[in-house]
């Protein structure tokens, strides 16, 4: 089993610059998405536990094996405050991977939120404790606790590659994985997006149509023909 105790994280200027924007623009995750080249989305079969969940946050990652949950657990003690959980579960939506004890720990560490490829339980305690899980879904059988797994290694959660150190950012639209090597980049160049959006909405307030600001028609004239192509090669 592997452990990694201490990690890198982005500095403390990245994490509150991503928080700034999830506190000023609804859906940042769209912007980074764009900004990532239209990738970086978790699959869309990840549920949020309420409605209007919006962090962003650092990750710890915890890879499960054979369900076992002795990873989330030590992962949870190797948090730091504001850090996002994230369990590589496989996809199992059929074990869960977190619980109510888990949670109060999580809870008592600062930990910001867990997101979970795979299912977790006693959503009512949970829910009462308003601790923000994204997951596959909800249901009582749970894995053993036998020491088996991995914490900090890299994994893969809901389609994404992840490791530890990236910065999560969750809105209503979903989660978004930011890798750490570029989390400085993509908060400036998203920052950016989302100023010129601003500039769009206010022109579509205005009365505008997005089909009249990108000239839609000259853009349809533009799409690439093979046959067509083909035929003024010949
Ligand atoms: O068995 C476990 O550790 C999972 C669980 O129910 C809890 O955390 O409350
Ligand atoms: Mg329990």
């Amino acid at each position: 089993m592997t452990v990694v105790e201490s990690i890198k994280r982005p500095s403390q200027y990245i994490i509150e610059g991503y928080k700034t924007l999830v506190e000023n623009y609804e859906s940042v995750t769209c912007a980074i998405s764009d900004i990532l080249g239209r990738t970086g989305a978790m699959t869309a079969d990840m549920k949020p536990l309420f409605e209007g969940l919006r962090l962003a946050g650092t990750v710890i990652t915890a890879k499960s094996v054979g369900g076992d949950l002795s990873a989330v657990i030590k992962a949870v003690d190797l948090s730091q405050p504001g850090d996002i959980i994230v369990v590589d579960a496989q996809g199992n939506a059929n074990s869960a991977f977190w619980g109510e004890n888990i949670t109060m720990s999580a809870m008592n560490k600062g930990v910001a939120a867990a997101v979970i490829d795979g299912s977790f339980r006693d959503v009512e305690e949970i829910r009462k404790l308003k601790f923000p899980i994204f997951s596959k879904g909800i249901v009582p059988n749970v894995g053993a606790i036998a020491g088996y797994g991995h914490v900090n290694v890299p994994i893969q959660c809901a389609g994404l590659p992840v490791h530890p150190g990236d910065m999560i950012v969750i809105d209503g639209n979903g989660i978004v994985v930011v890798p750490i090597a570029e989390s400085e980049e993509i908060l400036n160049k998203t920052k950016a997006l989302l100023e010129v959006e601003d500039g769009v909405q206010e022109k579509l307030k205005a009365g505008a149509t997005i089909g009249q600001l990108i000239d839609i028609d000259q853009l349809m004239q533009s799409g690439f023909n093979y046959q067509e192509r083909a035929l003024e090669n010949k």
